[in-house]
């Protein structure tokens, strides 16, 4: 749309244009036609200046740049292609009066050469108005142009820097177009006048004036570039003369204050040999009013001659008067009638120029109107053109309502359909919440069912549960009940069928013994009945010749009685020899106790026996020790403590100890019990037999003593059984145990009540060599059934005793005695012996001990009681060993003193022992000892002590008489 309308309206303009031009150019040739010939150079100026006009036409047609070239001085037109913003339109006439209105370009003054020659400085004023017209008709023509190819920019005219370039756009043609501008202070000669009025009228004479005229412009395109009519810039008077005053041909235009006149013209021309004046510019510029309306032919642009300019240039140039010719001005004039033909000469030239100029005038009314037609025409197309504009516009204007309508239709139904949209979507939205309420209060409903489902299901199994376990308890209580009784049963069977074997056990020993002792008798009765048959035999023969002699007695009564006598002979012979018999088998079990005691004693009286318990956990250091004999198990080497030789180096010693045996921690307790079963039967052979565990604390001295395996037992065990074998032989023991312990240098009773205060106190009956504790609970050991009571009790109270003196559980020594009284109703034999086993404190040393107070004072009573022991076994050890000798003078005499003092009274312990240690006793010592390097330094204190023991010697032991 605006494309259209910008063609319409570039259309419109550039017809407008070339109206415009068609006009300007029409009233410039009538002005030049109607000016006076001049007789001779006006007419060749206007002629050239015609000329000029026409080469500048040529010019414009043929070497006219394109629009956007640079002007004729070089200068690129700025803004050619520039749309010009929006103006209001302007009329035909407006805009044809605006082409001419003159710029400052064209109000400069002209060149000196234009100012001294009036008809040159026309002409070439109108070369210059021609070719700003030029430049304006360019201005047209790119904009017709432009309106054709670029269609947008119908509205640009020439930029008025380009207008005012009018002295860069003067035709290269023209008079003095090679001078620059700067140049026409320079003042003008004559000769250079006639010159230049010659070349004129030369060139006049080449100058076809009809070529401007005709039809031509109408259809020639290069009319198009015709310029605008060229007004001529009013030229100043200010060129005087003080030649003669020359009447002026003033060609007054339609405006006055463009008056050309040819007076002042020619009052230029240099009459003589005056100066001629340099050109004076005006002082204002002249201002080219453009006509309001396209000048009509009518009226009569030219005027008469008139000469009343002339006082005004003489006014202007008062100091040159005094060279105006006067009376007495000594100046050869030219010949009157020489200017006479010259003048006659110029007025023909005048004459004809106004005929040509009247033709012309016709011309340019033909020429007029046939512009007036056109404009006519282009009034009618610019009227239609408007119209189409109008319509194009009213289209427009009601496309534009339409497209507004339908946006705002648009709008209104796109904000109809939004508010629709969000009507829907709160619906949708109020939905949503309806469902998600509904959703909400049945997921509700649902878990509350569920809940009260689960919880039913859940009382339901809860109570089911409750029943099935309430069955089940009871089933399993009733099968614990029933498992506790058939337990309890099964143990008791258990009980019953090991003590069953128990006493199988024994009963088969017992009666292998028996079977043993049945069989050497019944070898010895067999030997005896061989005997008794030998005899038997010898008495039947005997009874048989005694019977032979009966017989012959009868028949003869004397031989008879001497048959009888024999017999009676062999008879108490066999008796003789069975009594003998009987007596050898005694003596051999005398020498059976004989030999074995003997065996003890080789053994020694004092044996040590070393034991080295397991260890209790994985992650203790242990003690390196070696077992370098495992077959004899009678060394041990132990690795020592850190210590630094006289060279200050780190030295650590291996030390050996040699024991009667050693137990390594594999040796379980019935190793160690077979070791020391044959000590045991020396109680009941009637010796005295001490066996006592040393060590420090937590080595294993109660494992080792008291535990159900330990020595104790095993050895109560052993003596009921074997006292039981000896009834066959004749032996009867009666056993009396009592189980003390020593705590702070007091006697306790371990078998007594727990509220029993009776003070426990020792007596040596060292007559019959035996010791007694009086108030002291003693139980008997009469039968199997009272050994396992004597032990249970002992146990219990030694585990009551520990638990009721907890804090002194190893703050005590636990002493078992038990008393073995024998006799042999055969021989009539007795004896008397003591088992004493003892678990001993554990040994401490106070610096290592957290020892204060009551603690304290138990630590010294143990460290004394152990020391007191380790010193009656040295005197032992030191002593004549003498036995009897020795335990007599100790208790009864001081002289014996010097023989030897045995400190028994220095504790309790060793006084309680006293009857136990020494020469008559057998003796065993158990030195325990912890793995863990921890007890290192304890471990080798003990190994010490257990060696001096081990070395000590006290004598033979005697049977307590
Ligand atoms: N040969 C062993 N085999 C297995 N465990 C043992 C052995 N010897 C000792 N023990 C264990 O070592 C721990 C300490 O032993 P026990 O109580 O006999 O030492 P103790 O020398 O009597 O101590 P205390 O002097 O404090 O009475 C016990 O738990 C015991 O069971």
């Amino acid at each position: 749309m605006s494309l259209t309308n910008g063609g319409h309206l570039g259309l419109f303009e550039n017809s407008e244009a070339r109206a415009r031009q068609q006009i300007n150019v029409a009233w410039l040739k009538l002005q030049i036609s109607m000016l006076p010939q001049p007789s001779t150079r006006p007419a060749g100026s206007v002629m050239r200046a015609l000329n000029d006009l026409s080469e500048s036409d040529s010019n414009a047609r043929n070497a006219m740049p394109p629009p956007s070239i640079t002007s004729t001085n070089g200068v690129k037109r700025q803004g050619s292609n520039l749309p010009e913003p929006a103006q209001k339109r302007k009329t035909l006439i407006e805009r044809a009066a605006e082409s001419v209105r003159p710029t400052s370009g064209i109000s400069r003054p002209a060149s000196a050469a234009g100012q001294n020659v009036s008809s040159t400085s026309l002409y070439r004023s109108s070369s210059n108005v021609s070719s700003i017209s030029r430049t304006g008709s360019i201005s047209s023509r790119n904009t017709s142009n432009s309106s054709y190819t670029g269609s947008l920019s119908s509205g640009i005219r020439p930029p008025t820097s380009l207008k005012s370039g009018t002295s860069t756009g003067r035709p290269k043609s023209s008079y003095g177009s090679n001078k620059p501008s700067g140049a026409a202070s320079r003042p003008v000669s004559i000769a250079d006048l006639q010159a230049a009025h010659e070349a004129n009228a030369n060139k006049s004479k080449q100058m076809s004036l009809p070529k401007l005229r005709g039809p031509r412009s109408m259809i020639d395109p290069s009319w198009n570039s015709m310029p605008p009519p060229a007004r001529p810039r009013r030229v100043s008077n200010s060129g005087q003369s003080n030649a003669r005053r020359i009447p002026s041909v003033v060609i007054q235009m339609r405006d006055k204050n463009r008056d050309i006149s040819l007076s002042a013209q020619l009052d230029r021309l240099h009459i003589g040999d005056s100066i001629l004046e340099p050109y004076e510019p005006p002082q204002t510029p002249t201002k080219c009013q453009s006509p309001s309306r396209i000048p009509k032919a009518s009226p009569v642009p030219f005027a008469t001659p008139t000469i009343k300019d002339t006082p005004r240039l003489k006014r202007k140039s008062p100091m040159k008067m005094r060279n105006f010719l006067t009376p007495h001005t000594n100046i050869e004039l030219p010949d009157p009638d020489e200017r006479y033909n010259d003048f006659k000469k110029m007025f023909e030239d005048y004459k004809q120029m106004y005929q040509d100029t009247q033709i012309k005038i016709d011309s340019a009314r033909e020429d007029t109107n046939h512009y007036r037609e056109k404009m006519t025409q282009l009034e009618q197309e610019r009227s239609s053109q408007t119209e189409s504009i109008i319509t194009l516009k009213a289209e427009n204007s009601t496309l534009q309502y339409q497209v507004e309508s339908t946006e705002k239709s648009m709008q209104d139904s796109n904000r109809q359909y939004q508010q629709r949209l969000e009507e829907i979507r709160q619906a949708h939205r109020v939905d949503l919440d309806i469902l998600r309420q509904e959703q909400r209060e049945e997921v509700e409903k649902l878990k509350n069912d569920h809940k009260e489902e689960i919880r039913e299901l859940k009382q339901k199994y809860q109570e089911e549960l409750d029943q099935e376990r309430s069955k089940k308890n009871e089933a399993l209580s009733q099968v614990s009940t029933q498992g506790a009784l058939e337990k309890q049963r099964h143990q008791t069977d258990l009980d019953r069928k090991d003590q069953e074997i128990a006493a199988a056990n024994l009963d088969l020993k017992r009666v292998e013994s028996m079977l043993e002792r049945e069989r050497q008798m019944n070898n010895d009765l067999r030997d005896s009945l061989k005997t008794a048959g030998d005899n038997a035999s010898r008495t039947e023969s005997t009874r048989q010749g005694l019977q032979a002699k009966v017989a012959y007695l009868e028949s003869d009564s004397k031989s008879q009685s001497e048959a009888y006598a024999a017999m009676e002979k062999c008879m108490n012979e066999a008796i003789v020899k069975s009594e003998a018999i009987e007596e050898k088998l005694r003596t051999e079990e005398a020498l059976r106790r004989r030999l074995h005691n003997q065996v003890q004693e080789l053994k020694g009286n004092i044996r040590v026996f070393c034991r080295v318990r397991p260890t209790l956990s994985a992650e203790e250091e242990l003690t390196r020790m070696k077992f370098p004999d495992p077959e004899e198990s009678t060394e041990i080497e132990v690795r020592g403590l850190d210590e630094k030789n006289a060279m200050g180096k780190d030295v650590t010693k291996t030390l050996p100890f040699a024991f009667d045996r050693v137990f390594d921690p594999s040796q379980t307790n019935d190793h160690v019990y077979h070791e020391i079963s044959q000590l045991i039967q020396s109680a009941l052979d009637g010796y005295n037999v001490c066996i006592f565990a040393y060590g420090q604390t937590g080595s294993g001295k109660t494992y080792t003593m008291s535990s159900e395996d330990g020595m104790i037992p095993r050895a109560l065990r052993q003596i009921y059984s074997t006292s039981k074998d000896l009834e066959d032989r004749g032996w009867r023991y009666k056993m009396e145990g009592s189980f003390v312990e020593v705590y702070n240098e007091e006697l306790r009773d371990l078998l007594a009540e727990e509220k029993s205060t009776k003070k426990l106190e020792i007596h040596h009956d060292m007559e019959n060599e035996e010791t007694t504790i009086t108030n002291a609970t003693t139980l008997s050991l009469d039968n199997n059934e009272q050994v396992e009571s004597i032990l249970a009790q002992a146990m219990a109270r030694r585990s009551v005793a520990a638990t009721k003196a907890n804090e002194h559980s190893s703050r005590s020594h636990s002493v078992f005695i038990l008393k073995l009284v024998g006799k042999n109703s055969v021989t009539g034999k007795e004896s008397k012996g003591t088992l004493n086993l003892i678990d001993l404190a554990g040994s401490e040393r106070i610096k290592n001990a957290e020892t204060s107070g009551q603690r304290l004072k138990e630590t010294q009573s143990i460290n004394r009681s152990l020391s007191s022991l380790g010193d009656v076994i040295g005197a032992l050890g030191q002593g004549p060993a003498t036995g009897p000798e020795t335990r007599l003078s100790l208790n009864n005499t001081r002289e014996s003193l010097s023989v030897a003092y045995i400190p028994y009274r220095n504790s309790k312990l060793t006084y309680l022992l006293q009857m136990s240690l020494g020469g008559n006793c057998k003796t065993l010592m158990f030195v325990m000892v912890a793995p863990e390097k921890k007890c290192l330094g304890e471990t080798i204190t003990s190994l010490k002590f257990a060696e001096k023991v081990s070395r000590t010697r006290v004598g033979v032991a005697k049977k307590v008489k």
